[in-house]
């Protein structure tokens, strides 16, 4: 049943939104014929801009003796390339887009536009079908765009098919579950549920984020501890296979598919909608910091809070050197009282400090809490890039830079990719930095934070607990199911953590050696030894059979097999193995 806030529409019924929308489609077409001449003139600009300048400037950059100099220049010099082009073009493409997003809530019903996109998507994978498949497919969006850090060349052999669902469809408060297109954003998801007083089972922190990201992916958050991975609140996916057909999964219809699907990356099929659990929030998150001064005090209470029958919604930690971390504690609140309304932080307003920087602080004032209007509590990570922005812009945190500048925000991270990454810069951040998530059991925190602190020698490090689910045989998908489940507990379940690393190993910033291939691979035999997996948005170091003892394949090639995928799409190490590393 529809929900008050967004009904369903009956199909083909216009509202009187969709009449004022027909209008102003009307007028503006109008408009569009009288400036035909001012289109030429543009045109012509544009076309000259194209041929002249732009294309001469890529060949440059990419083909000729030059490529070597601009990359130092572009490495060199990151901050003025991101000051000058990144964050301008992210404030006008995030203009742009809220616009649009504005404008398809107000006067679009999206129910009705969704099924007419998603017969183009089935029309596209026809018409491959009927040229003779001769490349498999994968879905248009260019490398550049997404939160990857490789830069998917795969994209290059494959037919690249227009997946352009950019919509949420529908929000039902009675089932608690949002209807999504896959190209939905988390910024554009919170700015839409959070006033409705409604928030996603589990809501990512990074605004640029898409739904078919995460779940074809991986998606956590800090109270996967309690939901699990994101892929746990999906009630039901909507996938166009590899014929050209569309079927729906669910954990009762097409049950093999639904479990293969998660961290797939899109060579089962394209999903082209699913619903999500949603759950009630309040307008504020109570949040209390609690400094740690040792490793094992970490490790202690974070176990005890997190297996306990009563944990607290959300949990975060951050660790700031082997010994020291914040470990943060939060729930939703409403904020009504004088004392309260005293504590309230926004995090995310232009002028505050970044909130890694934030944190840290308590480290040395004590333990504390306060109240962070909800959504800047969801992207309190986004205008630091987590801590990353602080390597490519020194002076970003800096008061004079937050007051006259900050308003800005953080420059999009596809933009990040699309001004710096030439290849030589591209090869560089992967032999001299790292961007690394693994996901392990929760009884090896004190050896993974020591084994990342003598590989990596970078701080902050990210620590999110995750609740892995067992899955009964014929069920466990990509992910292996955890070797020692909790005693007693219905579905069984081991707690585990995922441990992010996002910058210049020590070594590195001291200009000594360091073994990019021996301390990632460290890293990733320590997953596999303990039963853990490395989060695949990253570059790998593994050898294939490795990949596979690390990602159980069983399932996932049976419905291969059976959901016309093998020819249609890679397989997921085609996608995800190393192209240019040395
Ligand atoms: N807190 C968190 O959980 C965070 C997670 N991340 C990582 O970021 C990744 C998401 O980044 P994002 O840029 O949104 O996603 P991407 O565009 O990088 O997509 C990730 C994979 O999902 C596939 N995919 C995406 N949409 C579809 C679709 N409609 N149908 C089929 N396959 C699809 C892509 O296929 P194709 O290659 O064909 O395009 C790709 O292989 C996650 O996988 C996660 O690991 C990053 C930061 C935080
Ligand atoms: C998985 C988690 C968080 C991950 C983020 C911190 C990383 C996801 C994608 C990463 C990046 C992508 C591309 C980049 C371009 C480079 O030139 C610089 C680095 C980076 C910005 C890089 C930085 C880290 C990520 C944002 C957690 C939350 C589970």
């Amino acid at each position: 049943m529809a929900s008050e806030a967004t009904p369903l529409l009956p199909r083909h019924q216009t509202t009187g939104n969709q009449k004022i929308h027909n209008v102003l489609v009307q007028m503006l077409t109008l408009v569009w014929f009288l400036c035909l001449p001012l289109r030429s003139v543009v045109n012509l600009v544009l076309g000259t801009f194209n041929f002249f300048v732009w294309r001469p400037f890529v060949w440059v950059f990419v083909r000729t003796p030059f490529a070597g100099l601009l990359a130092r220049f572009v490495e060199r010099n990151t901050w003025v390339v991101i000051l000058f082009f990144a964050l301008p073009a992210s404030y006008i493409f995030d203009m742009f887009f809220s616009i649009r997003n504005w404008y398809v809530r107000s006067f679009l019903a999206a129910p009705k536009l969704h099924d007419q996109r998603v017969r183009e998507v089935q029309a596209q994978v026809k018409r491959w079908n009927e040229q003779g498949r001769k490349s498999p497919m994968c879905t248009a969006r260019p490398g550049w765009l997404t939160m990857s850090t490789r830069s998917a060349t795969f994209k290059e052999d494959c037919s690249r098919i227009s997946v352009n669902l950019h919509d949420i469809i529908e929000v039902d408060t009675e089932r608690q579950v949002v209807k999504v297109e896959p190209l939905v954003d988390m910024g554009q998801i919170t700015a839409h549920l959070v006033p409705m007083g409604w928030s996603l089972a589990i809501m990512v922190e990074m605004e640029d984020l898409t739904v078919g990201g995460l779940l074809m992916g991986v998606g956590l958050e800090v109270n996967s501890h309690i939901y699990g991975l994101m892929f746990e609140t999906v009630e039901r996916f909507e996938v166009v296979l590899g014929d050209g057909s569309l079927v729906t999964c669910s954990r009762t219809e097409n049950s093999d598919l639904f479990h293969a699907l998660p961290m797939s990356h899109g060579t089962l099929g394209f999903l082209v909608s699913a619903e999500l659990k949603i759950i009630p929030c309040k307008p504020y998150m109570h949040l209390t910091y609690e400094p740690c001064h040792t490793l094992d005090e970490m490790a202690d209470k974070v176990t005890k809070y997190c297996e306990s029958d009563n944990p607290p919604p959300f949990l975060e930690v951050t660790v700031y050197s082997k010994e020291t971390s914040v470990i943060m504690l939060g729930e939703f609140a409403d904020v009504t009282t004088a004392e309260q309304r005293a504590k309230i932080n926004h995090v995310n307003r232009w002028y505050a400090p970044w909130f890694y920087k934030h944190v840290e602080k308590f480290l040395t004032t004590g333990q504390a809490d306060e109240y962070i209007p909800l959504r800047q509590y969801f992207h309190r990570h986004t205008r630091s890039i987590f801590w990353k922005l602080e390597e490519l812009i020194p002076f970003g945190n800096h008061p004079l830079y937050r007051y006259l500048l900050g308003w800005l925000g953080a420059p999009k991270i596809a933009f990040l990719k699309l001004f710096t990454h030439t290849p030589e810069v591209r090869r560089k951040v992967a032999e001299s930095a790292v961007y690394q998530d693994i996901i392990v059991p929760i009884s090896t925190i004190r050896e993974s934070v020591i084994l990342f602190d003598e590989v990596f020698d970078f701080y902050p490090l990210l620590f999110y607990p995750v609740k892995l689910f067992y899955k009964s045989p014929g069920t466990e998908g990509l992910i292996r199911n955890p070797r020692h489940v909790k005693e007693g507990t219905n579905p069984p379940w081991e707690m585990y953590f995922d441990l992010g690393v996002y910058g210049i190993p020590g070594n590195v910033r001291r200009g000594e050696p360091w073994d990019a291939a021996y301390a990632n691979r460290a890293m990733e035999k320590f997953a596999r030894d303990n039963a853990g997996f490395q989060l695949m948005y990253a570059d790998t170091w593994q050898t294939r059979p490795e990949f596979e003892e690390m990602f159980d394949h069983t399932l996932y090639r049976k419905c291969r097999e059976k959901y016309n995928a093998v020819g249609a799409f890679p397989e997921f190490w085609d996608k995800v193995k190393p192209q240019d590393q040395r």
